[in-house]
């Protein structure tokens, strides 16, 4: 582990200028793991002043960064990308205990993460600007050519959430670093020890002072502080629809880039091949316990082939392991913290209450909730329309593609859809008319592969994600119109 960035066994510092240092305040938030209610470590509490000279800082540091050739800029992200793969055991262990992800899961996200910032550093290279002609548009003699380069915006707020919290660190630190901005870090409370851990990995791989700066501290207490800035260019957020509107709605003329939540669906037709569908179905619901905001959050099924799905689904949430990460390997883990796996819990009872049958789980031991299946949901039910970020996923059944469409589309969300049929005009009907940034023919939601577009549209989201996507998100053309004197 890397000694530089702790006071003490437990206690973190936060990255100012070059520096690791203790806030002034002599606050400290302390982080407990999911999986055995330990304190896994401190991070500061950081006061709006200590907020504002981090800001101020970058702000300065930014302007010789943009100057840096992007060639070495991109040289910090391959060197990065490889002490990330260096560092994948700690990694592995600060968000197992952190945030309960088990081995596997922990271990590829490091390992992508790496991928993503060297795939990052050479799509900026494969960037290329443009030269446009004056004489293709009405009027115009052939006397001007606009060059057109890109440019950093400026200082990046990066909030990542607590899911992801090294790949979701990471896909808004290198695409901002290398278009030439710089960043500030303000990661979720419990998900700090992973990004400050990273931080230290850009600053070891030769980040210049103050490029990256990192901000702890609580969100109800610097968050809004943060997001109004007048120094801070562009936000770039993963979160819940609730926090994100409430950024967007106080941070006025920022641009924005948010990833939200999710109701994904999966339409399941009867000429999909079902074993495809089901197994797709579990690990795409019940992974990481379903902690993900492209978890499959609903499934809509024809009625004539509800009933084999089911059973093939619950065959497959009946293989699942089920337990504490600390203990070996699991697929499902205990939630992040109680006051989620409540949540979740409040939606199955009621679920139940109104009618819902319970195909499989429905129990909790602590923050654990074994992966529940129900179904005859109907749509007067919370579980139908609001997203659980828990294990539990109801089948709600149709009687044909046009009206799983249509309760598809009255969701508030817009992230992914998937849709199950070895039919393919069927599948570019329902894809053309669903109301979401992806649809996945014949495999489950997801982010990946990283240099594929990613957004949200309602309520899951703004702007596009994506390699090349959140590049050109985090930098503005530049023209330079040569004007030719006849
Ligand atoms: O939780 C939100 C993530 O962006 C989902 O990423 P994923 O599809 O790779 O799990």
């Amino acid at each position: 582990m890397f000694k530089e960035i702790y006071k003490d066994d437990t206690t973190l510092k936060t990255l100012l200028d070059g520096k690791w240092i203790e806030s002034s305040t002599g606050n400290l938030i302390e982080i407990v793991s999911p999986l055995d209610n330990k304190v896994v470590g401190k991070v500061q509490a950081m006061s709006k002043e200590e907020v504002d000279d981090s800001i101020k800082n970058a702000r300065k540091a930014q302007k010789l960064w943009r100057n840096v050739p992007l060639n070495k800029r991109a040289r910090i992200l391959y060197r990065a990308a490889d002490l990330i793969e260096e560092r994948v055991d700690d990694f592995v262990e600060i968000m197992l205990r952190e945030v309960g992800k088990d081995r596997k899961s922990s271990e590829s996200e490091a390992l992508r993460t790496a991928d993503y910032i060297r795939f990052t550093a050479d799509a900026a290279k494969a960037m290329e600007g443009e030269s446009i002609p004056s004489d293709t548009f009405p009027g115009f003699k052939r006397n001007k050519v606009s060059i057109v380069t890109r440019e950093p915006l400026g200082v990046v707020l990066a909030i990542s959430p607590f899911n992801y919290p090294v790949n979701l660190s990471a896909s808004k630190i290198a695409p901002a670093l290398i278009a030439g901005n710089s960043v500030i870090l303000k990661p979720a409370t419990q998900g700090s020890i992973s990004a400050l851990y990273l931080a230290r990995i850009f600053q070891e791989a030769g980040l210049p002072a103050g490029v990256l700066n990192t901000v702890t501290g609580r969100g109800s207490e610097i968050g809004d502080y943060c997001v109004t800035h007048k120094l801070i260019d562009f936000i770039n957020f993963t979160g819940s629809t609730e926090i994100g509107k409430r950024i967007s709605s106080i941070s006025s003329m920022k641009p924005l880039l948010m990833e939200l939540g999710g109701k994904d669906a999966a339409i399941v037709l009867p000429s999909a091949d079902l074993n495809v569908a089901a197994k797709n179905i579990v690990s795409g619901a019940y992974s990481y316990s379903g902690q993900r905001c492209t978890a499959v959050k609903r499934i809509l099924v024809e009625d004539s082939i509800a009933d084999t799905l089911i059973e093939k689904i619950k065959a497959g949430i009946e293989k699942l392991k089920v337990g504490n990460p600390l203990d070996g390997d699991v697929d499902v883990v205990p939630l992040i913290d109680s006051k989620s796996a409540d949540f979740v819990e409040e939606l199955m009872k009621e679920a139940e209450e109104k009618g819902a049958t319970k195909v499989i789980g429905g129990s909790r031991e602590g923050n654990l909730i074994y992966p529940t299946l129900y179904d005859n949901v109907s749509l007067d039910m919370r579980l139908a329309w609001e997203e659980p970020f828990g294990p539990v996923l109801p089948v709600i059944r149709v009687k044909d593609k046009d009206e799983a469409i249509e309760i598809a589309n009255k969701s508030e969300y817009g992230l992914q859809a998937s849709v199950f049929t070895q039919n393919i005009n069927d599948a570019f009907y329902i894809a053309d008319k669903l109301e979401v940034g992806t649809v996945q023919v014949n495999n489950k939601p997801e982010r990946g592969p990283d240099h594929f577009p990613f957004l949200g549209v309602k309520s899951s989201g703004i702007g596009t994600q994506g390699i090349k996507y959140s590049i050109e998100a985090m930098s503005r053309p530049k023209a330079i119109v040569l004007n030719i004197i006849e």
